[in-house]
């Protein structure tokens, strides 16, 4: 049987960040959105801003998307993993900049509760050098991201990036994140990363059901 490696893998999943939307915007657009959104992203800011209260009551309101609790966690890995996965996360997220020892206690984390680590590798300086170590620790989804404070000024692609990853990983799957817009998606989905990430073209498009329906489609 052939097994496919993770490049051929053609499954994509369309990630929603929920960034600055209130708790009743993202389950009032969960619900429009059906089963074009197959990841909820509660984004650090409404982590800032409410804890863990929106990934439990997301999970709560559809079980059936997965939740990703984008933590950015920098230390105290298992800790903290440990709280995000409790109150319901499917997948957490872990900075590439951080120590090993961080990043290996997010995957013990991960393996306690049956959940996922997706690696955000914002502010990393050598994507090939770091995602080469990650991809030989266990973790699920390695991620480019194109940091919110820097789109736009042309100091990162995150087409390009993807590429640099996807070259050199064989265990985890790529992930994208950071500015993906409609206009863009159709040549990032043609490298095949596991996760596409998209924020602002969404939850501040004029209707965001109907821009998550385009964007999935693209992906598929
Ligand atoms: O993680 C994010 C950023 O660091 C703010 O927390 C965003 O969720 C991510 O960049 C996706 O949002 P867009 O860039 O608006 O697509």
């Amino acid at each position: 049987m052939q097994v496919q490696t993770h490049k051929e893998e053609c499954i994509m999943k369309l990630q929603a960040a929920l960034d600055t939307l209130t708790l009743e915007e993202c389950l009032a657009l969960l619900d429009h959105t059906k089963g074009a959104v197959d990841i909820a992203e509660v984004g650090t800011p409404f982590i800032i801003e409410c804890g863990m209260e929106p990934v439990r009551a997301i999970k709560a309101a559809h079980p059936e998307i997965e939740v990703l609790a984008d933590a950015k966690i920098m230390d105290a890995g298992e800790f903290e993993a440990d709280k995000c996965f409790e109150a319901g996360a499917d997948i957490v997220t872990v900075l590439g900049v951080s120590y090993d020892e961080t990043i290996e206690g997010v995957v013990r984390s991960a393996k306690t509760h049956g959940g996922q680590v997706m690696v955000d590798m914002i502010g990393v300086m050598d994507l090939a050098a770091r995602a080469r170590e990650l991809d030989k620790m266990g973790v699920d989804y390695i991620c480019v991201h194109t940091a919110f404070d820097i789109q736009g000024t042309g100091q990162k692609d995150p087409l390009e990036d993807l590429k640099v990853v996807n070259a050199v990983i064989e265990n985890a799957r790529a992930a994208v994140a950071g500015g993906v817009k409609l206009a863009t998606v159709d040549a990032i989905a043609a490298e095949k990363p596991g996760v596409i990430v998209v924020g602002g073209a969404i939850c501040n498009a004029d209707d965001p059901a109907v821009m998550a329906t385009a964007m999935k489609e693209r992906m598929k």
